[in-house]
């Protein structure tokens, strides 16, 4: 082998301390196999060898077609090599003629000093060791010869080569290539590397190659799981099924038999055959070809026209629009008219245009509770707190003051349930083991422990109610569900503070509030909701739909909203009559509860029905007094004179329901409201009746008789106590507590004024105490506590300044 001498290189090898596999150890053990071993053996230590190649002399490079057949490919350019140079007869060479060429890339790369590695039992070599197994380098016979060429001066090697041939051959190609070549570059970068680094770029490039190869040839494997791993082995890994796979077919979740699917479809044929076969004189005629799917597509059908049929949509839709709703119209991208008529299914909107503009409330079926999305805004200074607490010197004002233990006693048997004649009820005091015998089961007149396991159950709906956020009111409350009439939705909770108290926190703390949420309670206390439940939310309206009581609950005053007269929908705001006291001009709000009879301000009720309930009251007490002059008579002188005919009543609702009826017939300044009131009370009680909305029994209804005296009575009690007292403050629960009054003397069949006296049952010893101490009767003591502390000198109003007073709650 040999190279021009412009085109020679110098392959470096190791000699002295070369690595090569047995040198260190047994020098002649392992013979020489290479080029770089023969010339390392014959050749001095540490010399380098200079092996010439001659890169015109290509036969010599790259073996013949027919010697490479019988050579592996990887050992043949090195074994010619050899034989060029050395002996091929050798006796020791041939036996390891086939071993492929070993380089000492190590010392090649001159890296043989960088370390070593030490092996149990190896003599270590002072060098470090690297062989490198050129296999494959050569597989590409003229790999090598390029490499080299391009590292010794590509340019010349190849100008050479060329030039030759060009004077072999004569072809066009090789005239035109036999044109003068540029001269050689006098200096490249690879020309000036020596044989070392140009080596270490063959083998790089080759490793690099190679790499790129075997990624070809076989991708990398991917990574599996540990379970796949484990499964590598098994059948079912290698998809190899042992088993025949049964495939079954469900259809509209039932098994479909293979074989009855088969004839069915059979079968379907035939049919479609048998419809479609020509006449019988044509069946001979035509050639048997197997049928193969007759069955036709059906033709699918459009509806043109279908529920608004006829409503195509207008070609001017703007026309009889006013101008406001033309230019809302023109706001609404949707609407603006394209062009074209739908004339499929026309859109009932065309027809709604102005429902769709102006938009429409409506309201969701009353058993569908449909609370807020959670994470509604909350004002920040509100604390919640379900129960009362008693803050400062309120406790001890508590404790002295009178309890209302015992002071009330039902005497309802089980069947009356506590209804509406219920003793306790009429009092407002809920029934409890203490006060009442007719058992939890079938008492009614347990609200507030009905409310407590309501909500002790949880849910929104149990609950009822919620926080919404109104237009222009702030907060307010609606319901999340259906309330009965006078049903209780929730407690008024919070801090209990005194008068003093309260005045400090008006002056201090909620001076530039707009918002109040005081409300007059019990003993000359304050109920602060500011920290307290749910209901300081509920808004104030001319026209309410829930009131706000007092009720005495184990010998406790509480304040909870109760559902009015009428049912309470999913979905509709809960309101009461605050019958606020701005106390100053600067305090009054203007009302925004959009009723009807709006009295324009948040304020105390009008002060106009005053001369109207004079006049009233006036005609009224003659009334009265003739009634009950007549009544009276008529008891005294009963076998004398016969009595006046009574209405067929059985029952009666609530005299709180009575009352207000009373009230409103007042109001209409009728001189015969007595009559009437007692005319409605008794259609009212025939009506529930008959609805069966009253949850109390009728069985337990005393006679017809004493209930209508009760209601005369009690008409006769209340306008006497306006007469006597303070018209200006008439409350409901003033009509509430002359009621029972007025009760016990018509059980006791004594004269309104001395009650007292002629009660002779347990329920009159009750009602005495209240008429006879009336500063102790939870009611009157509560009704007229407001009333006179409205009246009353300058601090208590300014007390009451911004509060909500009780007679607004017990309306
Ligand atoms: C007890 S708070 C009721 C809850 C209040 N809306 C809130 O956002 O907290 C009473 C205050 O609500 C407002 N309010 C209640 N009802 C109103 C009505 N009908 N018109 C105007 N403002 C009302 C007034 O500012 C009043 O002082």
């Amino acid at each position: 082998m040999s190279l021009s001498p412009g085109s020679s290189f110098s392959l470096a090898s190791a000699l002295p301390n070369d690595t090569f596999s047995n040198d260190a150890s047994l020098p002649n053990s392992t013979p020489p196999t290479t080029v770089a071993d023969s010339a390392s053996m014959n050749s001095e230590p540490s010399k380098l060898d200079e092996i010439t190649v001659d890169v015109d002399a290509e036969p010599t490079i790259s073996l013949p077609s027919s010697a490479r057949d019988d050579v592996p490919m990887t050992d043949a350019p090195a074994q010619d090599s050899v034989q060029e140079g050395e002996s091929r007869d050798s006796p020791i060479r041939p036996r390891r003629s086939h071993a492929a060429p070993v380089y000492n890339l190590s010392k090649l790369s001159g890296t043989d000093g960088h370390g070593k590695r030490r092996a149990n039992g190896d003599v270590i070599s002072t060098r470090r060791r690297r062989t490198l197994i050129k296999a494959g380098l050569m597989e590409d016979d003229g790999f090598l010869e390029q490499e080299n060429a391009r590292a010794a001066g590509r340019s010349q090697a190849i100008g050479a080569r060329d030039s030759q041939s060009a004077s072999q051959k004569s072809s066009p190609r090789t005239i035109r290539r036999a044109k003068p070549s540029p001269p050689p570059r006098s200096s490249s970068r690879r020309a000036t590397l020596d044989v070392a680094t140009l080596n270490r770029m063959i083998v790089n490039t080759d490793r690099r190659g190679r790499k790129s190869m075997e990624k070809i040839a076989a991708p990398p494997p991917q990574k599996i799981s540990r379970e796949l791993r484990r499964l590598q082995d098994t059948k079912e890994f290698a998809h190899v099924d042992e088993q025949p796979m049964i495939t079954t077919v469900w259809a509209n979740g039932k098994y479909v038999d293979p074989k009855e699917a088969e004839s069915r479809a059979r079968k379907r044929v035939k049919k479609d055959e048998s419809k479609n076969d020509p006449p019988a004189e044509q069946e001979e005629t035509v050639s048997p070809e197997p049928v193969t799917n007759t069955r036709q597509r059906r033709v699918k059908k459009y509806l043109e026209k279908g529920l608004y049929s006829g409503q195509d949509a207008p070609m001017d839709i703007y026309k009889g629009l006013t101008m406001n709703e033309k230019k809302q119209l023109s706001e609404l991208p949707e609407l603006i008219p394209s062009g074209r008529v739908n004339k499929i299914m026309p859109s009932p909107m065309f027809t709604g245009l102005r429902t769709l503009i102006a938009g429409r409330d409506f309201r969701l079926p009353f058993h569908i509770c449909n609370p807020l999305p959670p994470g509604q805004p909350k004002p920040d200074e509100w604390r919640k707190m379900t129960k009362n607490r008693f803050i400062g010197d309120s406790k001890d004002i508590w404790r002295k003051s009178p309890h209302y233990h015992d002071m009330s006693k039902c005497v309802c048997t089980p069947e009356d349930g506590c209804g509406d004649n219920c003793q306790n009820r009429i009092m407002l005091y809920e029934c409890d083991d203490s006060n009442c015998s007719v058992g939890k089961e079938a008492c009614t007149n347990r609200a507030f422990a009905d409310l407590t396991s309501r909500r002790n159950k949880g849910g929104k709906y149990r609950v009822g109610v919620e926080v919404i956020k109104t237009s222009d009111r702030g907060y307010g409350v609606r319901s999340n569900r259906c309330f009965e009439p006078n049903q209780i939705i929730m407690e008024y909770a919070g801090e209990i503070i005194t008068e003093e108290e309260c005045e400090r926190r008006m002056n201090e703390i909620y001076k530039n509030n707009d918002c109040y949420y005081l409300m007059s309670f019990d003993q000359n206390m304050i109920i602060d909701a500011t920290t307290g439940s749910i209901a300081r939310f509920v808004n104030h309206s001319c026209n309410p739909n829930c009131r706000m009581i007092k009720w005495i609950v184990s010998g406790q005053p509480r304040m909870a909203l109760f559902a009015g007269d009428k049912p309470i929908m999913t979905g509709d705001e809960l309101t009461y009559d605050y019958n606020f006291d701005p106390f100053s001009s600067k305090n009054v709000q203007k009302c925004l509860c959009g009723q009807p009879n709006c009295r324009g301000f948040l304020g105390p009720k009008p002060r106009e029905v005053k001369p109207a309930i004079k006049t009233v009251l006036k005609d009224t007490v003659k009334a009265g007094k003739r009634k009950l002059q007549e009544f009276l008579g008529g008891e005294e002188d009963k076998a004398k004179k016969p009595r006046a005919k009574k209405p067929t009543l059985k029952a009666i609702t609530s005299t709180r329901g009575a009352l207000a009826n009373v009230g409103m017939q007042l109001k209409q300044g009728a001189a015969t409201a007595l009559k009437k009131t007692v005319a409605s009370v008794a259609s009212k009680a025939r009506g529930k009746k008959t609805n069966g909305a009253s949850q109390t029994p009728l069985k337990g209804r005393k006679s017809t008789g004493t209930i209508i005296k009760k209601k005369l009575t009690t008409t006769t009690r209340l306008v006497k106590t306006y007469t006597k007292g303070t018209p200006k403050k008439q409350t409901t629960s003033q009509t509430s507590v002359t009621a029972k009054v007025t009760k016990k003397t018509v059980s006791g069949k004594a004269s309104p004024k001395s009650p007292v006296k002629k009660t002779p049952t347990t329920k009159v010893v009750t009602q005495k105490t209240y008429s006879s101490k009336g500063s102790r009767t939870p009611a009157s003591v509560k009704a007229r506590k407001v009333i006179s502390g409205l009246s009353s000198p300058r601090k208590a109003i300014e007390i009451s300044r911004g509060i909500q007073t009780i007679t607004a709650s017990t309306e």
